[in-house]
């Protein structure tokens, strides 16, 4: 999911952190798991160890540090995506291995892990990873459980547990991708809105070594079309080329408006030829696709590459003088920008 970098700035650590966690379902689980290899299982192992129950202190170590991984690598890569595939699956494996230490009172822990897996990974596959953590404990602790008496009061309560993760976490989504819809889209053309442009392109500015060109593409003559056709024919033209734009475009390349008339694109290679091959793409598509009246609607672009380590807005600031060239130099035109507009470099 989008996570907005930090919603607040301000704030302690603690607050920024407790803000994150809020923000992401899925972090906040992975780190509740983290919390508990490190809090419980962690000295559980130590426990067993010291008691020369060797077998459980080696199930409880690998589990914490697994447990302990995911959380850690959520939290260091901002991706949850599969850090909660390994502690779904890591719950599975230590509710399997309850059933083997055949402890009764250790039964217990199906329930969280059970409600865990439906915050963690997509809801079928945690219905049947739960279906299996819970036949796979009853089945290895059949004894503890009083046979046949035990078992359909542990499976029809893992079961409700199941089904109320269910319920709440689809709720959860639901909520997130309206919430995200209505934050990060834009509604006349479906492209994201200059929100999701910050936060995506802070993401893809600050991974190390991070390479990128970045246009800034505005439609040429707008308010003449707008004046001459009507504000309607105006956003049938903004729908119109949003669409002809994301067809040129590949698949790892980002469009999003953000202003009347002005859009952004994003290509997340720092290669001149490539990225100048992509936009002549673009042209050519508009060209021959947006019209209004019979006319061919153009736009002008300053375009430029990123310079690894920079905040984009440094970036943005240097395609958007281009573009300004771009424009009083006639427009229908695509400019990089000169030495004195702050050339990268390297480009
Ligand atoms: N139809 C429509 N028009 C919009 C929308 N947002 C902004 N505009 C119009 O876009 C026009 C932008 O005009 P200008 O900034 O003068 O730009 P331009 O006419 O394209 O001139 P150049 O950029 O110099 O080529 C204004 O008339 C705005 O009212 C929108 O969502 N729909």
């Amino acid at each position: 999911m989008i996570r907005p970098a930090h919603v607040s700035p301000d704030g302690t650590r603690w607050s920024r952190w407790w803000e994150t966690v809020r923000e992401d379902y899925t972090l906040a689980v992975l780190t509740l798991g983290g919390v508990v290899a490190v809090a419980w299982l962690a000295p559980f192992a130590v426990y067993r160890a010291v008691t020369g129950n060797w077998l459980a202190a080696a199930n409880d170590t690998i589990l914490s540090l697994v447990l302990g991984w995911a959380a850690w690598h959520a939290w260091r890569t901002g991706n949850t995506r599969w850090p909660g595939w390994v502690m779904a699956l890591a719950i599975v494996a230590g509710i399997w291995a309850i059933g083997v230490a055949a402890q009764f009172a250790a039964l217990f822990w199906a329930y969280p892990g059970v409600l865990m897996m439906f915050f963690l990974v997509p809801a079928p596959a945690a219905a049947l990873l739960g279906i299996a953590a819970v036949l796979g404990a009853a089945g290895l602790s059949w004894r503890e459980l009083g046979g046949t008496g035990g078992l359909p009061f542990f499976v029809i309560t893992n079961v409700l547990t199941g089904v109320f993760g269910y319920v709440v976490s689809q709720q959860a989504q639901a909520r997130i991708a309206r919430w995200q819809t209505l934050s990060f889209v834009d509604p006349l053309t479906g492209v994201g809105n200059r929100r999701l442009m910050s936060v995506e392109l802070a993401q893809a500015c600050a991974r190390p070594g991070s390479a990128g060109t970045l246009a800034v593409l505005d439609l040429d003559h707008f308010k003449s079309i707008n004046d001459r056709h009507g504000h309607d024919a105006g956003d049938a033209v903004l729908r119109d080329f949003a669409m002809a734009v994301q067809s040129a475009l590949r698949k790892t390349d980002r469009l999003y408006r953000v202003g009347g008339e002005e859009f952004v694109v994003w290509l997340p290679q720092g290669d001149r030829a490539a990225a100048a091959a992509v936009l002549e793409r673009v042209r050519s598509v508009v060209r021959g696709q947006v019209r209004v009246a019979g006319e061919a609607v153009t736009f002008s672009a300053g375009v430029s590459a990123h310079v690894a380590g920079e905040p984009w807005e440094v970036c943005i600031a240097r395609a958007d003088q281009a573009l300004y060239r771009a424009k009083r130099a006639g427009r229908d035109r695509v400019l990089w920008p000169t030495v004195d507009e702050g050339l990268p470099a390297r480009v």
